[in-house]
């Protein structure tokens, strides 16, 4: 990493599609170097590093934020001494306020400083906050149309209230709190347990379990077979099936449940063909 010659500079939550374009400028020798404002809940920490295979280096916003712009580039050529290229986009800002851009990059820097133009999607110009927005409404294949990936958390195993497989199906329940949750509800979703390679197909609840105990509950239904998860699982977004619902009866919940299957397989089948 320190003898990397190219940089990419950003907070990069989501490490969506407009970051990408800056990722493809970094050639053979790149590090990706992260701002962190301890906001970032689209990939926290290093979550980032699933969606490229560059290494990252994190810094904190609050070591940077009070430097003047020839202290940052000084900062920066510390770090990395054969640095050769910095890659940012066409609104970086950085320093004191805010107040330098690229055009300072470019006059105090004696190496390349490469700008990334603007990058939307269907004229939409791609930005973190709108992925947030986007998930936040439940609009997953707006959100991950955006981001170039399927929208992705992960966390550790908990305990459920012990009463879905007996009642209803066999979920498993993780702690995701480092991450934006989606809209309260049901979604077709990809799941994988332990960090195994494969991806189960697999049916979502996000919500308060407004029908029995009315506690906050993330759960995946597995939909291939009984699964035995240890410790960890991630779970990705496909599509939004339904907003959570408060049901008169167990039974009707359990019915709403088995639709919910159904159409989880029908999306997830889609995908496929
Ligand atoms: C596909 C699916 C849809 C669900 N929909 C709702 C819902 O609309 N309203 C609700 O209160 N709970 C819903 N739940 C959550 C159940 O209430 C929960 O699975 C049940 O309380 C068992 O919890 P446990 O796994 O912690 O034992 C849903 C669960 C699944 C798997
Ligand atoms: N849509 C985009 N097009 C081009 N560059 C972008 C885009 N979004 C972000 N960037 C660049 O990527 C880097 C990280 O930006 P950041 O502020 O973390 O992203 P966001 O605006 O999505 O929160 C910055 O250099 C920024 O200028």
């Amino acid at each position: 990493m320190r003898d990397s010659t190219a940089i990419a500079i950003g907070g990069f939550d989501g490490m969506h599609i407009g970051h990408q374009h800056l990722f493809r400028e970094l050639g053979e020798r790149g590090t990706i170097v992260v701002i962190e404002t301890g906001y970032a809940n689209l990939t926290p920490k290093k979550e980032r590093e699933n969606y490229s295979h560059y290494p990252i280096l994190y810094i904190e916003l609050e070591d940077i934020r009070h430097l003047e712009a020839d202290e940052f580039i000084s900062f920066l050529k510390e770090k990395f001494t054969k640095l050769q290229k910095i890659v940012v986009g066409y609104d970086f800002h950085f320093g004191k306020d805010r107040k330098y851009s690229f055009d300072d990059l470019r006059e105090l820097f004696d190496g390349e400083v490469k700008v990334v133009d603007e990058v939307s999607y269907e004229g939409d110009s791609i930005h973190s906050h709108k992925i947030r927005t986007k998930i936040k409404i439940g609009d997953i294949k707006g959100a991950n149309d955006f981001l170039g990936h399927n929208y992705t958390i992960n966390g550790p195993l908990v305990a459920g209230q012990g009463i879905g497989k007996k009642e209803f199906v066999a979920t498993i329940n993780i702690d995701a709190r480092e991450y934006l949750t989606p809209k309260e509800g049901v979604y077709a979703t990809l799941t994988r347990i332990d960090d195994d390679e494969h991806f189960h197909p697999s049916v979502s609840f996000i919500g308060h379990r407004v029908t029995t105990d009315g506690s906050f509950a993330v759960e995946s239904h597995i939909l291939d077979g009984e699964v035995l998860c240890r410790d960890r699982a991630r779970i990705s977004f496909v599509s939004h099936l339904r907003d959570n619902k408060k049901f008169n009866t167990k039974a009707e919940l359990k019915k709403a449940i088995e639709c919910d299957i159904e159409e989880a397989y029908k999306r997830l089948k889609l995908l496929q063909l």
